[in-house]
């Protein structure tokens, strides 16, 4: 384990330049300035001919790397090839850097759609190209920069991601500081990625034109990325806990001098990073109890992060600091990382997000959505609803958000009736005891019923149950009790049921397939969803689901506007189902280095879809929906959802965010103002 102050811990270092780590004020007594100019670094290079390296006249780091090509015996002027990976080898190296792929590609993603003029680098520990991307530079064939070369020192010479890994720190290293290449017009810089325990996971490095005056704002932005990283490693590695992310200075918003601290429901501090310590300037022991450390109560805290206060000032014993509150997994939806309220969407065992209540009802007649609430107090007291709607309007989804809201502590249980045969809904429903019929399972089984005791039960196509059954199903709704297959006694139901189908029951009645007294018992609150059409929202919807997928896939692509508003404008016949399909298709049929999602990237079925429908011919083709013709305000609210976007995906940075959006900066500025007006 390293010690703290090593060289890994580049966060806490001074943020001047050059080369901050390896600067060392005996090593340079020449002027800042005039260490790496060009001349000086061609009187270096003629020393260096005659077996001498001018320490006095290179950055520190470039010395110590010429020193070690020298001992090498790699010196300018060779020709041989540089060795590359068989692919049978890249994939084994790449199979163990499978974390550092998989967490980095959205980070990589954002990145090389802002800097379109570089050549982005993923390295292994050893820096060897795991990825490559973005512009390629035109060098000589044996240089060229793809998966599988080794940029080790032995062969390769001075560069960046080599020098990276030997300095253990971030590094530039300028078109003729490269040893062996001193006339490639390139320059790069390198920044290890380091694991919360600092640990190198590997190297990322840009290369750009050496030409470029500003070569520190690329490094600053690399080690932005390595900040990110670690800090997402670090809340991934806390899922279940809350984490609090506390700003080193009440003006720095990049996280770059961050503090970590996993906290607990309770407020404990359950661990932190290494760099908190130095941040924070104080030992923070495990089982601190954070009300101690912050003096603020932690239900406050939490509380505003749930309402969506994300940003908050909090005091330390340093004073006033800006930190951020990120909820545990349970509460965090794809939406939190984008700066809105945490509690719009909650995730499934599996990792996917699901959209809670609030977000569920968010574009429904206000009438309408009431009924949702009140179901939800309904089915506390523990009397059943009923759900009506077109197929894929979200009843179960629905249902889903109620159990939820309604805080049981017993699970949900789905059952679809018009998906199991006639004969097996009657012991799926209620249970059997062991040797009640033909096949029954050795112990029995408790039915779905006993089994969302304490939760909610789905009751999901309830008009396609067998009219026997209905009558079974109705004594329970009444007596509370079940009785099952092959059983004498009665056992207790405490789940609460929901019973949702896409038929109008109320005209199965008048057919006689579905039973009266059933319908009576379950229409006290009967909550319709509306079709997708009907919804006034949907840009935002839209949005909102767009968000939760690109959680789902840990990838950040930007939505194009047109192709948003043409979504936005189409009918959905097959309502919420086909809306989700169809995003999820585009995004994960979507190249792996895209980071933005325009109508030509869609397949060309959903292509002629789409073009059928503009904005303009809204009101024809989905006459049900005059709410969503594309207003003045609808308009904004897509643009400044863009733009916060972009925002948000460039850490706040307006010319990065600009020139993502394809916008020159002071047009965003504009369009901003003019969309919060
Ligand atoms: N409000 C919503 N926002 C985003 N996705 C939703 C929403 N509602 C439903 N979905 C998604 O749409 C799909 C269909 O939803 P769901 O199964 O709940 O519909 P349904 O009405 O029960 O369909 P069916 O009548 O065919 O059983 C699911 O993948 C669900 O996650």
């Amino acid at each position: 384990m390293r010690q703290p102050g090593s060289r890994w811990e580049s966060a806490r270092r001074p943020r001047w330049w050059p080369c901050r780590t390896s600067m060392h004020p005996q090593e340079s007594p020449m002027p800042r300035s005039a260490v790496r100019s060009p001349d000086v670094i061609r009187q270096a290079r003629h020393l260096l001919r005659q077996g001498t390296v001018a320490m006095d006249m290179l950055d520190p780091c470039i010395g110590r790397s010429w020193q070690r090509c020298l001992a090498l015996g790699v010196l300018p002027g060779g020709t041989h090839e540089i060795p590359r990976l068989s692919q049978t080898e890249l994939k084994d190296l790449r199979d163990s850097h499978d974390t550092l792929l998989r967490l980095s590609d959205p980070l990589l993603a954002a990145l090389a759609g802002e800097l379109k003029d570089c050549q982005l680098v993923l390295t292994s520990r050893d820096a060897t190209v795991l990825k490559a991307c973005g512009r390629r530079f035109s060098l000589e064939p044996r240089l060229d920069i793809a998966a599988g070369i080794q940029l080790d020192e032995r062969w390769f010479g001075t560069n960046a991601p080599a020098v990276a890994m030997f300095e253990k720190a971030p590094v530039l290293v300028r078109s003729s500081e490269h040893l062996l290449f001193p006339d490639n017009p390139v320059s790069c810089v390198a920044v290890p990625l380091v694991d919360p325990d600092e640990h190198c996971l590997g190297i990322l490095d840009l290369t750009f034109d050496a030409r470029h005056r500003y070569p520190e704002h690329y490094l600053g932005r690399l080690e932005q990325v390595a900040r990110a990283l670690k800090r997402d490693m670090f809340i991934q590695r806390h899922e279940t806990h809350w984490v609090l992310e506390i700003q080193s200075d009440v003006m720095a918003f990049d996280g770059m001098g961050a503090a970590l601290l996993a906290i607990d429901e309770d407020g404990v501090i359950r661990g932190h990073e290494r760099q908190t310590i130095a941040v924070l300037g104080m030992e923070i022991p495990q089982g601190t109890d954070i009300e101690a450390l912050l003096g603020q109560p932690w239900a406050r805290l939490k509380r505003q992060c749930r309402d969506g206060a994300e940003l908050l000032a909090i005091q330390s014993l340093s004073g006033t600091r800006m930190a951020r509150l990120h909820a545990p997994r349970r509460w965090r939806g794809a939406v939190a990382a984008l700066g809105r309220s945490a509690s719009a969407s909650v995730a499934d065992d599996k990792g996917r997000t699901r959209p809670c209540l609030d977000s569920l009802v968010a574009g429904w007649e206000p009438q309408q959505a009431r009924e949702a609430w009140r179901a939800v107090r309904v089915l506390k007291a523990g009397l059943p609803v009923l759900l009506q709607g077109p197929t894929g309007s979200g009843k179960e989804a629905l249902a889903r958000g109620l159990h939820e809201e309604s805080g049981a502590q017993g699970p949900f249980v789905g059952l679809n009736c018009a998906a199991i045969p006639e004969s097996l809904i009657e012991a799926e429903l209620f249970g059997y005891v062991e040797g009640a019929f033909t096949g029954a399972r050795k112990g029995g089984y408790r039915g779905r019923l006993l089994e969302a005791n304490g939760g909610t039960l789905l009751l999901d196509e309830i008009g396609d149950m067998p009219l026997s059954l209905q009558a079974r199903l109705l004594r329970v709704l009444q007596e509370k009790v079940v009785i099952p297959l092959g059983e004498h006694r009665e056992v207790p139901v405490t789940a609460a049921i929901v019973a949702a189908s896409h038929r109008h029951l109320e005209l199965e009645v008048a057919s006689g397939s579905f039973r009266e007294d059933l319908y009576y018992r379950l229409e006290g609150v009967v909550v319709e969803l509306p079709s997708l059409a009907q919804q006034s929202s949907l840009v935002e919807q839209i949005h909102e689901l767009w968000q939760r997928l690109e959680q789902q896939y840990q990838r950040r692509v930007v939505l194009a506007e047109a192709l948003l508003a043409r979504l936005a404008a189409y009918p959905w016949p097959g309502n919420w189902r086909e809306l989700q399909h169809c995003l999820e298709t585009a995004l994960v049929g979507l190249e792996p280095d895209a980071s933005r999602l325009d109508l030509e990237d869609l397949s060309p079925r959903w292509q002629r879809k789409l073009m059928d429908v503009t904005p303009g011919s809204l009101g024809q083709s989905a006459p049900v929906r005059p709410a969503a013709e594309p207003s003045d305000l609808a308009i904004r609210e897509l643009t400044l959802k863009h733009m916060q976007k972009a925002l948000a995906a460039h850490g706040g940075n307006m010319s990065a965010a600009a020139r993502a959006l394809g916008i020159s900066r002071s047009t965003l500025y504009r369009r901003l103002e003019q969309a919060c007006r």
